[in-house]
């Protein structure tokens, strides 16, 4: 029985870690944080840790979780590029798992966009991304886009910096061929929808994931979690836990 400890519980996505964590037949919720807590206290006696909270919280985790050697499972999105190499630099010490979405469908969609791309190409197919979320969600794009984007970049072999355009308006001109064009959605309850469009003369290729329950994230970083206790030190992300690398 893995024993847990899950942060922001009283979060959208705690409340549901909280279900799946309990509902697992290996793992149990032993322990909760929410802000204002003892976090030192919270990581006592668990066998892995779930944090899906806001990125200023992730430094406090991550030392946290080194000070009593427990993996982690990390699902919180919108790090800078420097907090994600101290994630980095914390996965030398702990296995810790590392994804922008834990549920079996948009690990397949990232799959299929590599595959996608691979055989498209951005010569005479135009890519756009779009992501759709609730109103509440605070940052842009989803972390989910992102690591769609850095898909895409490394397939066509562009950069997210000089290629990646995010929204249009103005008198904008023609599209560049190597552009990718980035649209965020923010509305209603969408518990999140991704697109990727691969768009050419003639025809269109859409591939789109949506999510219509929390549960696909927690079920997945509960199965993360426990799949982190036979790992040794190192970043994982949710590829490896569902195999889709071997
Ligand atoms: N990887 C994945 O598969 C998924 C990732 N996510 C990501 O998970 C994160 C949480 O999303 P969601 O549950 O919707 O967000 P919520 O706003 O519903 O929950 C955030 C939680 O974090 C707590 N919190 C806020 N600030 C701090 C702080 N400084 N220290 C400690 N705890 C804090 C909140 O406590 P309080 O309420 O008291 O402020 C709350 O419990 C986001 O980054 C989101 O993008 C979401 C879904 C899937
Ligand atoms: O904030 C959310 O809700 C979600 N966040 C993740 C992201 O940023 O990609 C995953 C999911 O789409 C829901």
């Amino acid at each position: 029985m893995t024993k847990l400890l899950i942060t922001g519980k009283s979060g959208r996505m705690g409340q549901s870690l909280i279900q799946a964590g309990t509902e697992n037949p290996q793992s149990e919720v032993t322990s909760t944080h929410d802000v204002g807590e003892d976090l030192a206290a919270a990581f006592a006696g668990v066998d892995a840790a779930i944090d899906f909270t806001v990125h200023q919280f992730t430094d406090e985790v991550l030392k946290a979780a080194i000070e009593s050697n427990t993996p982690l499972v990390i699902g919180t999105t919108g790090h800078s590029d420097e907090q994600k190499a101290r994630i980095e630099e914390a996965a030398k010490k702990l296995p810790i798992v590392f994804a922008p979405n834990f549920s079996i469908g948009v690990n397949t969609l990232f799959w299929l966009t590599s595959k996608a791309a691979q055989i498209l190409g951005n010569d005479s197919f135009d890519i756009e991304v779009t992501e759709m979320h609730h109103r509440h969600k605070i940052d842009s794009p989803s972390g989910t886009a992102r690591r769609l984007l850095d898909i895409l970049n490394e397939e066509t072999n562009t950069s997210y910096q000089d290629d990646v355009t995010h929204g249009r308006v103005g008198n904008i001109g023609p599209r560049p061929s190597k552009e990718i064009g980035m649209h965020t959605l923010r509305g209603g309850d969408v518990v999140g929808d991704h697109t990727v469009m691969f768009a050419a003369d003639g025809e269109r290729v859409e591939l789109t994931h949506k999510a219509s329950s929390r549960m696909t994230f927690a079920s997945g970083a509960v199965r993360a979690a426990i799949w982190l206790q036979s790992q040794p030190a190192g970043l994982y992300d949710m590829q490896d836990v569902l195999g889709l690398k071997s």
